[in-house]
């Protein structure tokens, strides 16, 4: 979240999305005079403002229509690894390696945040958070922090390092001393300022279309100031696309918004685990979330229900769950089991050994009262194991700082799926 300093004195307000102040600091002053001096014009008042229940975000002074654009941003204001290419740090970049456009954007991000007042972007990364709430930015581990959830901060974090690494690998005379700092190139792409830019751009970056004549680097991302204030929420309807006859990038919303109210954009249709490791916040009732299973917690609660069903699983039945790719991701949603765990509950249950039998049962959903019988039961014990497993993480649990109750909000998030999807067991 955006922690800049100076803030002027300014009334608190309250609306939908609870109290909320008006966000008039200097940095923001200067990164409006800034943009409008570079040729943006507004398109609607949004105004960014400090929200009590997401932070900063884009605040609508007028009711908005249906069709309405919220914000068009020219090219030029546009960071793309285009504008990496044109820039003076590009030179010192080996051209025969290929860079991908998440780890481009991060490297020039530092190098313009080092250049301070002198690069043209400062009045933008002036307004950027030095600090983010996600997880690569904890200074300290929280105590009993689930290992699936561990398991993908460490992706996360090694995605981050070999990103720092290739760089640092393919920087060509990293001793050479920077005209403006008098620090060596690789003091200035320390891991550090790398971490926090690479997570600026995982967090606030937009997809644009591939931008042509960049044979090293394959790029689609941009990072786009003003744009980027846009808090989430899965129901947002906005569309956002470039405008090549206007240069420029739009966002238009699809829906009316009342006076007063925050503006949300959608970033994609992301689960909770996926916002909170990569943005460090969740959101409530997320219909994009899905509880993960494996084959043994299906195994083993079959085996457990024995007296129930036998677990049936021959030779055939385990080819057939291969080929047909249903051991992947199987899931507990809040409408309950999905396609492919309802599929193997099923295989593993029934007697059928007809393999061609079984297949046009589970492509077609249409399963005996017995076989749904049978197949709730064991779903609903797979619920049950979940919840008890998630209840321990939540009392376990121990955020060592503030950032990190995301996690726990993230856990109480699971239980509620869960006892949702529990109900369409029954
Ligand atoms: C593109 S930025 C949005 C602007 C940002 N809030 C700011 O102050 O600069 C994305 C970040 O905003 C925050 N964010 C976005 N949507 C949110 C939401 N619904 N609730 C809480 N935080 C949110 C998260 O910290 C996320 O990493």
């Amino acid at each position: 979240m955006g922690r800049t300093g100076r803030k002027r004195k300014s009334k608190k307000l309250s609306g939908e999305d609870g109290l909320y102040k008006v966000v008039r600091d200097t940095e923001t002053i200067e990164l409006m005079q800034w943009l409008t001096r570079n040729g943006w014009k507004k398109e609607v008042t949004l105004y960014p403002t400090e929200f009590s229940t997401t932070g900063r975000g884009l605040m609508t002074k007028t009711a908005l229509k249906k069709g309405d654009i919220l914000v068009k941003i020219p090219f030029h204001l546009l960071i793309t690894a285009h504008t990496v290419c044109k820039s003076e740090i590009y030179d010192y970049l080996d051209k025969n390696v290929k860079y991908d456009g998440h780890e481009i954007l991060a490297f020039y991000l530092v190098w313009e945040r080092h250049l301070n007042k002198d690069s043209f972007w400062y009045p933008y990364i002036n307004t950027l958070p030095q600090q983010l709430s996600t997880p690569l930015f904890w200074s300290k581990e929280p105590v009993n922090l689930p290992k699936f959830i561990s398991e993908e901060i460490e992706g996360s974090r090694n995605s981050m390092k070999e990103s720092h690494n290739h760089f640092l690998n393919h920087i060509v005379c990293k001793q050479k001393v920077c005209d403006h700092c008098k620090l060596a190139l690789d003091e200035i792409f320390n891991e550090k300022d790398f971490i926090w830019a690479w997570c600026i751009v995982n967090t606030r970056a937009i997809y644009i279309p591939p931008e042509k004549d960049l044979h090293n680097i394959s790029n689609s991302l941009a990072l786009a100031p003003f744009l980027d204030l846009f808090n989430h929420v899965p129901s947002a309807q906005v569309e956002a696309m470039l405008i090549p006859t206007e240069n420029s990038y739009q966002v238009k919303t699809l829906v009316p918004v009342s006076k007063y109210d925050q503006v949300f954009i959608e970033y994609g249709a992301h689960s909770n685990l996926k916002l909170l490791i990569d943005y460090g916040f969740t959101v409530p009732n997320n219909q994009h979330d899905a509880i993960a299973l494996s084959l043994d917690d299906i195994y083993e609660v079959i085996k457990q229900v024995a007296q129930v069903s036998r677990v049936n699983m021959s030779q055939e039945k385990y080819k057939f769950l291969k080929q047909h790719n249903l051991m992947k991701k199987p899931c507990l949603t809040r409408e309950g089991l999905c396609w492919k765990a309802m599929s193997i509950v099923f295989i593993l249950t029934s007697e059928i050994t007809n393999i061609k039998l079984l297949e046009s049962k589970v492509y077609s959903s249409l399963y005996t009262p017995d076989e749904i019988n049978a197949i709730n039961t064991v779903g609903a014990i797979l619920v049950q194991n979940k919840i008890d497993e998630f209840k321990k993480h939540v009392a376990l649990f121990v955020p060592t700082e503030d950032d990190q109750n995301a996690v726990l909000a993230y856990l109480k998030e699971c239980l509620d799926l869960l006892s949702e999807c529990l109900e369409k067991c029954k």
